[in-house]
């Protein structure tokens, strides 16, 4: 069955305050919105994702999450999500779900779509655990409520009828109120603590802490070795040296964004770069390297992870690659979206030993430290 997101990140951060709008400032190591963006689209079980943005917002969007689906939102929750369910034209299960909650796992959208097998509607919540009471002090009984969060699951006719039959001059705080005003029945699962909305400005300590206690830390080496050949480049962290010989493979044969790579796939379990770069495959003969470290970090992203510290060291007798080494890590640094000081780059020799001493070839070690969500 065919599945599409939605993730409304119109707002305007009001309550929030910052120089930009919640959804974009920073938290956990990347923009908010990042956080769950990367869930939805890690999600095997989702197609399709689209982000609601307000006016004027492009740019912002842009810098968050490069170029993704997007669309422009309305002045008020209910209308931004109208317009996502318009743009997205049809698909039979829409998830749909609030930029502000940004730590979503992939155990409650797996809860969200088996409900779905039997009920057109279904919402995560969580039970009331203080005692309510109205502005004018009457106590509330708690028995039978739920705190009520997103993604909120729906069949995708049942919420376009749903939404179009509301009326256009009231406001709805969640969609699923909307499906219940039509009869019918939204079954509410488990939801998460992780879930809490980013409302006001103390919510953003609170969640990064949440944020804390969910991830682990991963490490993981990379090793790789090139040859040295008359007539070839010698790229090293992205960089091309100026040097008498250059290093030979199928590739431009970085030895050092080599051994990153798989020293971040290692961080994931993901196998190793000769398995995502064939070099039986033509299309990567002399292909820069940058891409398959970009590879190699937007699947930790699609994790949910975050690259906390690159460290590669290049084993050599020559060139020397102290007169380098700042421009090879500010270059590392921008192919991974990391500050220069997140890298570090260090070179030796192997006193003449072995096949780097003799100059017939170089090696390069990595190793790579990454924080992933445990969902
Ligand atoms: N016109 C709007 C208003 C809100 N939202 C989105 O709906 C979610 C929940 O709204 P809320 O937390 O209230 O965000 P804001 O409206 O931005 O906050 P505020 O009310 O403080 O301005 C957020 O992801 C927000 O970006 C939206 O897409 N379009
Ligand atoms: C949709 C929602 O997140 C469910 O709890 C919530 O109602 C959004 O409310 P807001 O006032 O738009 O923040």
């Amino acid at each position: 069955m065919k599945t599409a997101a939605i993730i409304v990140a119109a707002g305007s951060g009001t309550r929030a305050g910052g120089s930009v709008p919640k959804q974009f400032a920073p938290l956990a190591g990347r923009p908010m919105l990042a956080h769950s963006y990367a869930a939805m689209t890690s999600h095997p079980g989702i197609d399709a994702v689209l982000v609601v943005i307000g006016e004027g917002q492009e740019e912002l969007l842009r810098a968050a999450l490069g170029d993704v689906d997007f669309v422009v939102g309305g002045a008020s929750r209910r209308e931004s999500v109208a317009n996502g369910l318009t743009a997205l034209g049809g698909t039979e299960r829409v998830l749909i779900h609030d930029a502000a909650r940004p730590f979503l796992s992939h155990a409650v959208i797996d809860r969200l779509l088996a409900a779905l097998e039997t009920v057109s509607g279904a919402i995560p919540g969580l039970p009331v655990a203080d005692t309510l009471v109205s502005a004018s002090g009457v106590s509330v009984s708690r028995d039978g409520l739920m705190r009520v969060q997103t993604p909120q699951a729906f069949r995708y006719a049942a919420i376009v009828e749903a939404h179009a039959a509301w009326p256009a001059d009231r406001e709805a705080t969640d969609d699923a109120q909307m499906l219940r005003a039509l009869g019918q029945e939204v079954m509410v699962v488990e939801g998460s603590a992780m879930l809490e909305k980013v409302t006001h400005p103390g919510d953003f300590a609170a969640a990064e802490a949440r944020f804390g206690a969910q991830m682990r830390v991963r490490t993981a080496t990379g090793y790789d070795v090139h040859r040295f050949a008359e007539g070839e480049e010698l790229w090293l962290g992205g960089v091309k040296i100026p040097y008498s010989r250059g290093l030979s493979g199928h590739s431009d044969a970085d030895v050092a964004l080599h051994a990153i790579t798989d020293a971040l796939l290692g961080t994931i379990g993901a196998g190793d770069i000769g398995m995502h770069f064939p070099p039986s495959d033509p299309k990567w003969r002399g292909a820069a390297s940058a891409q398959f470290l970009q590879h190699a970090a937007s699947l930790v992203a699609a994790e949910g992870g975050v690259i906390d510290f690159v460290d590669v060291t290049i084993i050599c007798e020559a060139p020397k690659v102290g007169p380098h080494r700042e421009t090879i890590r500010a270059s590392i640094a921008s192919i991974l979206g990391l500050k220069p000081s997140e890298v570090s780059v260090k070179a030796t020799t192997t006193e003449r030993l072995g096949f780097t001493g003799r100059g017939e070839g170089m090696a390069a070690q990595a190793v790579a430290t990454v924080r992933v969500p445990v969902i």
